[in-house]
């Protein structure tokens, strides 16, 4: 049996096209979504990553702000831009690529972001209204992992889901989304005991670990849906944390890496722009883009 492949890059498109869609509208009331993307220091990774979220913002239409702090910048500097960003009326949202330099406190920086603009969904009060059934912003790569999910099963409804990898990132609020969506989550970790047979009972399997290839082709139950969430550079290119090879040969449907997970990351931080816009403005959200 082989498995259905979920085209994350093509779901991305449609997404970024419906995004371009509304974004017009807006902009014939006056309203151009900006979107503030800062990246402290020189990480190569870290450029080419910013330099696609700018490529993308304006190709659908929105304001790109990019802003490039030196490795050494004082942690108070960084503050005192977001500060000028929160008031910024032309900016709807704001990113700070991660990780910040080791001098700076990360959780003082994320929570220094105006919680309405932070796009990511990490600020403290987004976090605590995901978790209680609050509308906020909600993480970029969990919320691009519910959309393949959705789009592919429908009803995640009672379904069993395992998420390996329990990061304030993607583990621990993909598990938030999954429950929202009344499967029964497992939360997964390196201290997991029997996570092979743990993984055989998941109808859906979530692969947050950054370790390459790290499950296996025989902890996939027979016609399970996969997402592999991770990206990691090694000889043999690009791969995620699941074996790929194997995993096709078992599961109901998997997402490649690249062309999985990938780009809903970044097609979402264009759908929590766009919903951070029409909320700024009194106007309802865009199609729950952003749930
Ligand atoms: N505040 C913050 N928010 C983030 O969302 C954030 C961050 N910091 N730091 C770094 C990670 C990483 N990340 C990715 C986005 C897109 C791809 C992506 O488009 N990947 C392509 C391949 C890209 C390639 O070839 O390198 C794919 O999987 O097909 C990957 C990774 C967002 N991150």
């Amino acid at each position: 049996m082989t498995a259905t492949l979920i085209d994350g890059k093509a779901f991305a498109a449609g997404l970024r096209e419906r995004i371009a869609g509304h974004t017009a509208a807006m902009k014939e009331r006056g309203i151009t979504p900006g979107l503030a993307v800062v990246l402290v220091g020189e990480d190569p990774a870290s450029q080419v990553y910013v330099r696609s979220k700018g490529k993308q913002t304006r190709e659908t239409g929105m304001n790109s702000f990019e802003h490039r702090l030196p490795t050494d910048t004082p942690e108070a500097e960084l503050l005192a831009l977001i500060e000028q960003l929160n008031e910024d009326p032309s900016v709807n949202g704001i990113l700070v690529q991660l990780p910040l330099p080791g001098h700076m406190d990360e959780a003082a920086v994320i929570n220094a972001i105006r919680p309405e603009k932070d796009v990511d969904g990490f600020h403290i009060l987004n976090v605590g209204r995901l978790a209680t059934g609050q509308k906020s912003m909600v993480p970029c790569t969990p919320l691009g992992s519910l959309m393949l999910l959705r789009d592919h099963l429908g009803s995640l409804s009672g379904k069993s889901a395992v998420v390996i990898g329990r990061s304030n990132i993607v583990g621990k609020p993909m598990a938030q989304l999954l429950l929202r969506d009344s499967a029964t989550v497992t939360i997964a970790h390196s201290r997991t005991q029997n996570l092979p047979d743990l993984c055989r009972g998941a109808d859906i399997l979530v692969a947050a670990v950054g370790r390459p290839h790290f499950v296996k082709g025989d902890w996939i139950k027979p016609g399970a849906t996969v997402i592999d969430v991770g990206i990691n550079r090694t000889d043999d290119g690009l791969v995620g944390d699941v074996d790929f090879a194997a995993a096709s040969q078992v599961a109901g449907a998997i997402t490649p890496v690249p062309g999985g997970v990938g780009p809903m990351t970044i097609a979402c931080l264009l759908a929590n722009t766009l919903t951070a816009t029409a909320r700024a403005n009194g106007l309802p959200d865009p199609e729950g883009l952003t749930p």
